[in-house]
């Protein structure tokens, strides 16, 4: 299906959430599925799904609702996880192993090829098979590999000097764990992975709960 129109973010968001669900049944061999169950299933309300599905999926039939692996394609495609993206970590400290160690990537087809640090006492090490070399690799391997995702997990004041090295080694998309806004050019994208925001909401949310 054409992208014709774009959608709105909460769409975007929920649709890894569909994925990871309908993957699931995928491997209990279910063969077709609804809007009305992926809702029930998820909690969600039924009118939201069936719009989401709709605007990346037009192959959805009244009653019989929609061929899971058309479904699940659609998705991927959409999301452009149809093609295995290569991206590579810098910042090899505590989030940086823990998210070269983390096997759920490969369900979005990202791969993590490598990571780059600084630090002399942990370049060369293997971690979960990945090789840490030193930042002054990277601009290299970004070129050799056509690496175009970028995940840094250094300290906040060292993001935006690691940043400006992606850049140059022709990165476009940069995924953000430091918490600093980063300033890129305009043709780079940058999602911030602010773990401050999400406990902003879970604690407003609780003062609400237990004080209203
Ligand atoms: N640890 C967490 O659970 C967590 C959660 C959310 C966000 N963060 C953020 O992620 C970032 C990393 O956190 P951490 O706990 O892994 O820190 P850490 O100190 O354990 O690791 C940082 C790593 O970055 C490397 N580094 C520093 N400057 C560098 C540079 N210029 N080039 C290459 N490597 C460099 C260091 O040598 C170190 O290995 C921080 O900005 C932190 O605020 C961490």
């Amino acid at each position: 299906m054409e992208n014709k129109k774009p959608i709105s973010l909460q769409t975007l968001k929920r649709l890894p959430i569909y994925l990871q669900y309908l993957k699931a049944l995928q491997r209990d061999s279910v063969k077709h599925i609804s809007s009305t169950s992926i809702a029930l299933a998820l909690g969600q309300n039924d009118v939201q799904v069936r719009k989401d599905l709709a605007s990346v999926s037009d192959r959805g039939k009244p009653k019989i609702g929609y061929v899971l692996i058309e479904l699940i394609s659609d998705i991927e495609s959409y999301l452009g996880y149809d093609n295995v993206q290569n991206a590579v970590i810098v910042g090899a400290g505590n989030l940086g192993r823990a998210l070269l160690c983390y096997h759920g990537f490969s369900n979005y087809n990202l791969d993590i090829v490598a990571a780059f640090d600084n630090n002399d006492d942990i370049i060369g090490k293997m971690i979960k098979n990945k090789q840490i070399f030193s930042i002054n690799k990277l601009k290299n391997l970004c070129e050799r590999m056509k690496i175009k995702i970028g995940i840094i997990t250094v300290p906040d004041y060292e993001a935006q000097k690691v940043c400006d090295l992606m850049v140059e080694s022709g990165i476009l998309a940069i995924w953000n764990f430091a918490p600093i806004n980063l300033n890129v050019p305009k043709e780079v994208i940058v999602q911030n992975e602010n773990i401050g925001s999400s406990l902003a909401i879970l604690s407003k949310h609780l003062k609400e709960k237990l004080y209203k």
